[in-house]
């Protein structure tokens, strides 16, 4: 019998982007469920997980993903302070999402050597990082701020930014983001129910996924 083949390992990038057309966002109570979570997804078609920071177990889910799944890119969200930034990489996140920016939170990024899409809700923060040589952003709260017309209407006067739109982004809204020449991918949490991560419905989350997969 000859032994299954190792998974490969995810490619590095600098480009958060062109990771995957659907970032998931997760909140992990427990980091027991972190590994098998992050194979559903990536057995569904989704290799980019961002782990948001804002549960006491979100650092030991990030280095559980990256020790134990290796086809997946594990990284880290609600990135708020160069305290996060230090923690997350530390703990392994190769790559970070901040749900908003500000001078000091954009030098701890840039200086923590892994790709990072600071947060923007407005065009002047979207030309402040342009300013800052900054292309690619997370654009949040996506459906509260405006959703796809506000980010077709960006288009137009700043056509280098390119966005991830992530705060109420669903399988019904997504198809128009992805349409968008200024749209690299969406973020969400739809294919994480809350009651299907209690129940610990695996295949539920990987149907979720490869249907998240399929949008673009
Ligand atoms: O924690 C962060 O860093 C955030 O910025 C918030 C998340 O991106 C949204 O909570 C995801 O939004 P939903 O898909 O509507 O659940």
């Amino acid at each position: 019998m000859s032994p299954t083949p190792p998974p490969s390992p995810a490619p590095a990038t600098d480009s958060v982007l062109e990771l995957a057309p659907v970032l998931p966002v997760v909140v992990v109570d427990d980091p027991a469920d972190a590994v098998p979570l992050a194979r559903a997804l990536v057995a569904g078609g989704l290799r980019a997980v961002e782990v948001t920071l804002r549960t006491a177990g979100a650092l030991d889910a990030i280095r559980a993903i990256g020790a134990e799944v290796p086809e997946a890119v594990v990284g880290a969200g609600t990135v708020v302070s160069p305290r996060t930034v230090d923690a997350a990489v530390a703990a392994g996140a190769r790559f970070l999402v901040s749900p908003a920016c500000t001078e000091t939170l954009l030098l701890a990024m840039r200086a923590s050597g892994v790709p990072f899409l600071p947060g923007v809700s407005t065009a002047s923060e979207v030309l402040t990082l342009l300013e800052r040589g900054v292309r690619e952003m997370k654009f949040f709260p996506a459906e509260a701020a405006g959703g796809a017309p506000y980010l077709k209407s960006l288009a137009g006067p700043l056509p280098q930014a390119r966005f991830c739109p992530t705060g109420g982004v669903s399988p019904a809204n997504a198809p128009a983001y992805l349409a968008l020449p200024n749209v690299g991918c969406v973020g969400g949490s739809w294919m994480l129910p809350a009651d299907a991560l209690a129940a610990k419905d695996w295949d539920r989350v990987e149907r979720l996924a490869r249907e998240a997969s399929r949008l673009r």
